[in-house]
């Protein structure tokens, strides 16, 4: 089971979540003033630098820009780029494009789920089977109705949402949204995705500092409940 943390802000953090057992390392860059939390694009290539090999280095865009993404890209260097902004304003054709400036760039393509409405009034598998070609993983998240973006929500939806969308595709699928190590147990259990990812519930409750916000007693919790499940 392949282990996603975000917000990582700094180099600090980054190391503590690494040694914690984390694969993916998730880090939300190019300024927006919606989310003071993200990085600058040099303060992001500057943490992705000390990540070793065996660690994916994951940049969250939520840009519609794709001149910004690709330019953006060169500064930051991912391993994967994770597009979380509203969905529809990236075409699989643009994805094409930022794939072609960049050679070796895996794509995360964020799948929005909306908490508390039945699957058949969702457009998730849809979004699925249109954007399988170009993705390199899916990552099935909560989305708000009040934000074009996908995630950052800290809240969970339902679990068998995920099941139907893993089961659809091959693209490997990631579940994210309010995970914590009380409940991805049974989030596994009932999608048996590819990895997990966790923002909110892995954060200190009052961070002290502003770039050092993973409590590293709550992201061992979260890496050993999902090894263990
Ligand atoms: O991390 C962010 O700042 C972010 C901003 C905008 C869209 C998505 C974002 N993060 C993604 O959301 C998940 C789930 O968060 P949570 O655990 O429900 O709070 C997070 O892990 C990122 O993949």
């Amino acid at each position: 089971m392949k282990v996603q943390i975000y917000e990582i802000r700094s180099k600090e953090d980054a190391i503590n979540v690494i040694e914690s057992g984390a694969d993916h390392i998730g880090v939300p860059y190019a300024k927006n003033p919606q989310y003071p939390g993200h990085l600058t694009c040099e303060e992001a290539k500057k943490v992705f630098e000390i990540v070793p090999s065996d660690v994916l280095k994951i940049g969250l865009t939520i840009s519609e820009d794709v001149d910004e993404i690709i330019e953006n890209l060169s500064i930051v260097k991912p391993d994967v780029l994770h597009l979380s902004g509203d969905i529809e304003a990236i075409a699989p054709e643009q994805i094409k494009t930022i794939k072609r400036h960049c050679n070796d760039l895996k794509i995360m393509q964020a799948i929005p789920v909306y908490s508390g409405i039945p699957l058949e009034n969702q457009k998730a598998l849809n979004y699925a089977k249109e954007y399988e070609s170009v993705s390199d993983y899916f990552l099935i998240d909560t989305k708000s109705m009040s934000e074009e973006v996908i995630g950052a929500t800290g809240k969970v939806h339902d679990w068998n949402i995920d099941k139907a969308i893993i089961e659809s595709t091959n693209v490997p699928c990631i579940i994210a949204g309010g995970l914590s190590s009380e409940n991805v147990a049974e989030a596994i259990r009932i999608s048996n995705p590819y990895g997990v990812d966790s923002f909110t519930s892995t954060n200190y409750d009052s961070p002290k500092d502003e770039k050092r916000i993973k409590d590293p007693s709550k992201v061992k919790a979260f890496v050993r409940a999902a090894q263990n499940a």
